[in-house]
């Protein structure tokens, strides 16, 4: 019997999630499919075309056995048993090879296809706004960006092609069966679905199993991820929860092998039913034939016609199993493009105004003009803030946590926009300039360093790609961080380990004022360090940064005496609201919420 190629009935079924989650299937999401195709017509009518060959052909050297046994071996004619014989290896040999074409037609339009894909997603997120990635989960922007557009891949190469080499081998096996005998056709007809109806049963089990296994798959990587990740360990060490962590993953572990033992068990009894009802077809077919030939003395009817009726038989399974399919294939491919196509229109929240300016001159003189800000309606954070920054000058801001620091500067690069009043950068309102001009002038110095996990040099290199050696060891010395640097075995060659771990939170902070120096903005934003670093840290942080903030336009969060007394002006923000402003004599004789704050918590 010929190889049914029935894969089993495995993800043959919709989840409640994709049967829930499934698009609605409009003229509009096809067109929007297959325009993805049309530029590679040419590659698509070749690779169809090979398809529908390889299938036919890949069938003929069955259909040929009937004439093997019957003009050849029967009447022992070795001529014609050799011709025929040849005839059928050479149609195998051909049909291989268009084969191997058409995979390589389909993989290479299909890699192709999600090579275009995966750029416009991955830049198309790059113009995401910081609040996209501040409340999209980081694995589901992940999961789009590789499964999803895998997906796709496997789509158009895997289900697209089953579906059209199915159907041709399906057709021309129903076409000869019923050419040879309409009688044994339909038998082996009426069987497929007694084999079908019992092995999805199974087979919708087995999937349910699966499914759970899934599931519990995902809480274990959950698991994994928030205990042997750099912070989630320190937290589990720092609290001393080995223990349990040690007994929620070995339980989720004991849970997991359970439903592995009863998904293979079910692949067991799947096997058994597959066994079973695939061997009554052929019998079925051998009862019959033989009645007709030797009880009727049928003589169209040949051993040779019965043999091909009976593979071919076998051959019908895979193909009708795939095909009554294709609605849940359709489906889930519709559903990846969907999620894909969902991320594609996701509206680019700060995006550049079409008539943007990039002015000749930047002075950095920044003006907030009654800035109003929430990030959600229903909690307003700023309100009508308003303070002028003149270049050259320095503004410190000062306030409670939570008051809305970070919020403030976070608007002048426009990582959001704001919800009332204007922010004017040089007279102009900084939604009406380039974002990329905006960006370029303004240095920020974050309290917490991103780097990445690469060597000092390639980190400082972000800041000016084309920056040369001299010109960062000046930078390096300016944030007075370069003699660390030179002491490490590797200089600036160092690793500085995932997310900068390998340092220090001031020596980072001091390598993201060399950052700064190196890209020399017009505008620099320093949000001071709250965490307590010790004392030679924070006076060589204050060294590296004292002179670029006298020398430039600067806003700083401070929460230093030493950097609030450099400040031309001090404002008290209290929730998001500026309550006290004026230099450090006037707030402290006021004896308001500054005199409050200089007494406890600011620190010499
Ligand atoms: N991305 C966000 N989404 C929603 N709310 C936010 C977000 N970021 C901050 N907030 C809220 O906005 C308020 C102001 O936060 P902000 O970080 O500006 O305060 P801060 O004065 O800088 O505080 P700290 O000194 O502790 O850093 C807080 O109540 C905070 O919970």
């Amino acid at each position: 019997m010929g190889g049914n190629g029935f894969k089993g009935g495995r993800g043959g079924f919709l989840t409640d999630e994709e049967k829930q989650n499934s698009p609605k299937i409009t003229s509009q999401l096809l067109k929007r499919m297959f325009s993805y195709l049309i530029p590679y017509w040419k590659q698509l009518i070749v690779s169809v075309l090979a398809i529908i060959i390889s299938s036919v052909f890949g069938v003929f050297p069955t259909i040929l056995t009937g004439r093997i046994i019957d003009e050849g071996l029967l009447q022992q004619d070795m001529p014609v048993l050799i011709r025929l014989i040849g005839l059928s290896l050479g149609v195998l040999i051909i049909a291989n090879l268009i084969s191997v074409v058409e995979s390589y037609v389909n993989v290479w339009m299909a890699e192709n296809i999600t090579y275009d894909m995966r750029n416009k997603m991955y830049s198309h997120l790059q113009r995401m706004s910081h609040r996209f990635f501040t409340t999209s989960k980081q694995g589901d922007i992940i999961t789009r960006m590789t499964s999803d557009i895998g997906g796709v891949q496997s789509v158009l190469t895997g289900t697209w092609t089953s579906i059209l080499q199915n159907f041709a081998t399906l057709m021309v096996a129903l076409v000869t069966m019923y050419t040879k005998s309409p009688l044994l056709a339909t038998i082996g007809i009426v069987v497929v679905p007694l084999f079908i109806l019992p092995t999805k049963r199974v087979g919708k089990r087995r999937w349910e199993i699966t499914l759970a296994s899934r599931k519990h798959n995902d809480d274990i990587n959950q698991i994994l991820n928030e205990t042997l990740s750099v912070s989630g360990q320190l937290l589990s060490k720092l609290f001393v929860t080995e223990n349990y962590e040690f007994n929620r993953y070995q339980e989720a572990n004991k849970q997991m092998i359970r439903l592995n033992i009863k998904e293979s068990m079910a692949g067991k009894w799947f096997r058994v039913v597959i066994n079973v009802f695939t061997n009554i077809g052929p019998m079925l077919i051998y009862l019959v034939g033989g009645i007709l030939i030797i009880e009727y003395g049928n003589t169209d009817l040949t051993i040779g016609d019965i043999t091909v009726m009976v593979a071919l038989l076998g051959r019908m399974y895979g193909p009708v199993n795939s095909l009554l399919n294709i609605q849940v294939d359709m489906i889930r491919s519709m559903a990846l493009f969907d999620r894909i196509f969902e991320y594609f229109d996701l509206p680019v929240e700060i995006d550049n105004d079409p008539e943007a300016i990039k002015p000749e001159l930047f002075t950095g003189e920044l003006v907030f003009e009654e800035v109003s800000f929430h990030y959600d309606a229903e909690q307003p954070i700023l309100n009508n803030v308003s303070f002028e920054l003149k270049p050259g000058s320095s503004v410190a801001i000062v306030g409670p946590s939570g008051a809305g620091k970070s919020t403030i500067i976070n608007l002048i690069p426009r990582l959001y926009d704001v919800t009332g009043g204007r922010i004017l950068l040089d007279g102009v309102d900084i939604r009406k300039l380039d974002l990329a001009y905006l960006r370029q002038h303004i240095g920020v110095v974050t309290q917490d360093t991103y780097l990445f996990n690469g060597t000092i040099k390639e980190n400082l290199l972000y800041a000016k790609a084309d920056a040369t050696q001299a010109e960062i060891e000046k930078a390096c010395s300016e944030a007075n961080i370069h003699t660390f640097i030179s002491g490490l075995p590797k200089g600036y060659d160092t690793i500085v380990g995932n997310r900068g771990m390998k340092l220090s939170g001031g020596e980072k902070q001091r390598l993201s004022i060399a950052r700064i120096i190196l890209r020399k903005p017009g505008l620099i934003i320093f949000d001071e360090a709250t965490s307590s670093l010790d004392s030679i840290s924070e006076h060589a942080i204050q060294q590296a940064i004292a002179p670029i903030l006298a020398k430039s336009t600067s806003l700083i969060i401070a929460h230093r005496l030493s950097t609030i007394l450099s400040a031309d002006e001090i404002l008290v923000l209290e929730k998001g609201k500026i309550i006290e402003r004026g230099d450090h004599e006037t707030l402290v004789k006021k004896g308001g919420i500054y005199t409050t704050l200089y007494e406890t918590q600011m620190r010499v």
